[in-house]
């Protein structure tokens, strides 16, 4: 038999909670071990550093996306440069490829 984790939370790093709760930030790119958020399902969402929880977010889809197709789109929906989306990506993913866009709605 198999079973399906679902997972019930998402952090963030704290200095992008005011674009999340203001909507300018709807998407966020993630490594595979962070791929398995399902799409239909709501997530509490707490920041990276301290585990504070700041919003509810419904999963709306998971896609894959190779970092040298990221594109200004994603920069947008992520309200950043694509520039600086992928300065941040190398930051925390670096010599990531393999990448996952997880596009979300706030729940209000
Ligand atoms: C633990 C961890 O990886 N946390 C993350 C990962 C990514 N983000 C943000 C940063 C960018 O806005 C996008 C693209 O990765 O997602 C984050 O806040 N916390």
């Amino acid at each position: 038999m198999s079973s399906t984790i679902i997972p019930m939370e998402m952090t963030f790093f704290s200095r992008f909670e005011s674009d999340i709760l203001s909507g300018k930030k709807t998407i966020t790119i993630r490594d595979e071990a962070e791929s398995y958020y399902v799409p239909g399902t709501t997530v509490d969402v707490l920041t990276y550093e301290e585990g504070r929880w700041f919003c509810r977010l419904n999963i709306l889809t998971v896609e894959p996306i190779a970092f040298n197709d990221l594109n200004d789109f994603h920069a947008q929906q992520e309200n950043m440069t694509l520039p600086e989306l992928k300065a941040v990506i190398n930051d925390i993913y670096p010599g990531i490829e393999k990448l996952y866009v997880v596009n979300y709605a706030l729940v209000k």
